[in-house]
């Protein structure tokens, strides 16, 4: 543990260190992160990038009256260590311990809860125009990372900053990256520098104009033509910000402390909205992280001499992500209408084999579900067949989209939704467990949630023949571990699967939690207990034959779904065994009407009883109520 880091109890204490000792702070700062995550995983590669920063806002600014908003939060780190959590860090992301975002209940320094991008300006400006109507006497930073900057919202607010003239500091940090190399036109933009080359086209072009002035003759129209484009050279990152009513400053070095205090005591006290613009390495300092920053980005425990990542045990399954990337680029071989939308997620999602496969029918928008589903709609317009792949927490930002520009329309557009159901350690901001609720009432919408690998193939296959929308959600993690057969059959649109016959009970579940039923059934059976199991397979339609004909034979119903309760799969199956006018009763299991904390996917499930074991103590417990109420 660091000799300075250890000493600090609050913020305030930075501002006693000598400015040596910043140097020293800043060091120690990155030993602590890399032990840390190191261990127990997390964001790397960005929380390294900003150390230098970290300390510089906590010297000039004085949290917890002033507000530091982090855009995202995954470089929070070393905000973390410097605002009294080094005793707690070594539980980063485990269950009960810190959080890998900020959270407004974990500190007081913790100005916002993050962990979706892109909201840090827009409750900045919120925080400002608030300070000014209360009168307190604060200020206000938001720091946002390039590849935040490329989602709408964070336009949204500059727009309306600009337009409130509100006091209040945003602070570019520019790393050139997103998870991987960022894109766009803004993002080249943004790397534009005012080149000398550009300087001397330019008074060059001006002297030949200038020369011909009096003649103003036939090469008018070409010279004009080159000094405009000399002109765009000129063209910077500032004159963007400056068109939004920001003061710009910058890009100055986002490691060098002296640089990052000077500026920031400087920026301080402007009246209306600045924008400072600095340019830090991601991963800095920690070689591994900085030569492969996509790979450090969220990275698992590793080997902190070497940087090797721990990975999956040997032979353990492929994951459904790898299975997704890989079945994608066979039905884009067997069918060129298929194209591939990511939001800056290549990697998480697995669709670099599709990109590396299939380059020009690959797109990375950017941070931009939005945008992603409906150019997506676009696409399917002209006769292709897009598959948006996004994971579900995201595709929560893309809802309008998804009904108006979609659905509406009825589009072939498949949205192909990663980490549906609990993600771990990423915690409450990133947990899957709404799209079942958010987007099975949508009508023209077919909705499937494989319970295995291979079932994954067959409804992605069937998806991409479906002259409709169609959704599928699969979840982090490994597969169930079965062969794949080379060959990828296709399933009828709205059929489940009987896999159990019973008489005592009948499971229907979806998704993971089809493996989870058929472990309770046999764990019921050894207390002579039989349980029917039923693979619902589809959320929307559902099995309405299959579903009814086996609740009419069973004395109790028991639904399962890694989903929200409210509105999701089990609800689903209610009204239709209620519309249907059947009276067995039915108890829903799945995630009940509050938000799921941090720890890993298994910790979480145990606790929330949507497990095998779970489900036997729901059904026992349902069938002694059951009895229990017969016999009185
Ligand atoms: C709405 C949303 N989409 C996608 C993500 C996943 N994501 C987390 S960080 C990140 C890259 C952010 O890049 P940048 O803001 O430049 O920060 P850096 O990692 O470079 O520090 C992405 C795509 C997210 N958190 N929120
Ligand atoms: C911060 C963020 O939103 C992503 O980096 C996310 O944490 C990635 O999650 P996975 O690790 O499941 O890809
Ligand atoms: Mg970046």
């Amino acid at each position: 543990m660091g000799e300075i880091l250890s000493q600090l109890k609050t913020p305030a204490d930075i501002k006693q260190l000598q400015r040596e000792q910043l140097d020293l702070l800043a060091a120690e700062l990155r030993e602590e992160i890399v032990e840390t995550v190191s261990v127990n995983g997390g964001h790397l590669g960005s929380s390294l990038g900003v150390v230098e920063l970290s300390i510089a806002l906590h010297k000039v600014f004085d949290s917890p009256n002033d507000k530091i908003i982090w855009d995202v939060g995954h470089q929070a780190y070393a905000h973390k260590l410097l605002t009294g959590r080094l005793d707690r860090f070594h539980t980063l992301r485990q269950l009960d311990g810190i959080s890998g975002f900020p959270k407004r209940k974990e500190s007081e320094h913790d100005a916002f809860d993050v962990g979706h991008s892109s909201t840090s300006i827009s409750a900045a400006l919120g925080m400002a125009a608030g300070k000014d109507i209360l009168d307190k006497d604060q200020k206000i930073i938001a720091v946002i990372g390039d590849g935040s900057l490329t989602a709408g919202m964070a336009f949204e607010g500059l727009n309306h900053a600009g337009h409130l003239k509100q006091k209040m500091v945003v602070i570019l940090n520019d790393n050139e990256m997103s998870i991987s190399p960022n894109v766009g036109a803004l993002s080249s933009f943004l790397s534009r520098k005012l080149s000398s080359d550009a300087f001397i086209r330019f008074k060059k072009d001006t002297e030949s104009i200038l020369s011909i002035v009096p003649g103003f003759g036939k090469d008018l129209v070409n010279i004009a033509k080159k000094a405009e484009e000399s002109l765009k050279g000129f063209m910077t990152p500032g004159m963007l910000f400056e068109g939004f009513g920001f003061d710009y400053f910058g890009p100055i070095d986002g490691h060098n402390i002296d640089e990052l205090l000077e500026t920031l005591q400087n920026v301080a006290n402007i009246k209306g909205p600045v924008l400072l613009h600095i340019a830090t390495k991601k991963g800095k300092g920690y070689a591994p992280a900085e030569e492969n920053p996509p790979k450090y980005h969220g990275v698992g425990p590793f080997d902190k001499v070497t940087g090797k990542v721990n990975g999956a045990k040997p032979g353990s399954a492929a994951s459904y992500t790898g299975v997704f990337g890989k079945t994608l680029v066979e039905l884009a071989n067997e069918d060129d209408r298929v194209v591939a939308i990511t939001a800056a997620m290549a990697e998480g999602t697995g669709l670099n084999a599709f990109a590396a496969a299939h380059p020009d029918r690959f797109f990375d928008v950017g941070i931009a579900e939005q945008h992603a589903v409906t150019f997506a709609a676009g696409l399917a317009c002209q006769g292709l067949r897009p598959v948006v792949t996004i994971y579900s927490t995201f595709m929560q930002r893309a809802y309008d989209q998804v009904v108006h520009d979609v659905c509406l329309q009825n589009l072939p557009v498949t949205f192909a939704m990663d980490r549906g159901g609990l993600v771990g350690a990423d915690g409450p901001t990133h947990h899957g467990v709404f799209d079942m609720s958010f987007m099975r009432h949508v009508p023209n919408l077919t909705f499937a949630v494989p319970r295995d690998e291979v079932e994954m193939r067959k409804i992605m296959k069937t998806a991409a023949q479906h002259d409709g929308p169609f959704a599928y959600r699969y979840p982090r993690g490994s597969g169930v571990g079965l062969p794949l057969p080379n060959e990828i059959e296709t399933v009828k649109i709205g059929t489940g699967e009987l896999l159990r016959e019973g008489a005592d009970v009948l499971i229907i579940a979806i998704g993971v939690m089809v493996g989870e039923a058929l472990e309770a059934a046999k764990l019921l059976s050894q207390q002579g207990i039989d349980a029917a199991i039923v693979d619902a397979r589809f959320i929307k339609p559902l099995d309405r034959e299959l579903l009814i004909s086996q609740a009419e034979k069973s004395p109790l119903v028991v639904t399962a779904e890694e989903n929200a309760l409210q509105g999701g799969f089990g609800a689903a199956v209610l009204e239709l065994l209620s519309d249907a006018g059947m009276t067995v009763p039915v108890i829903r299991v799945g995630i009940p009407d509050s938000f799921v904390e941090q720890g890993s996917q298994a910790e979480l499930r145990a606790q929330l009883g949507i497990n095998a074991d779970g489900l036997v103590t729901t059904v026992l417990k349902s069938l002694n109520a059951k009895q229990a109420a017969s016999a009185s």
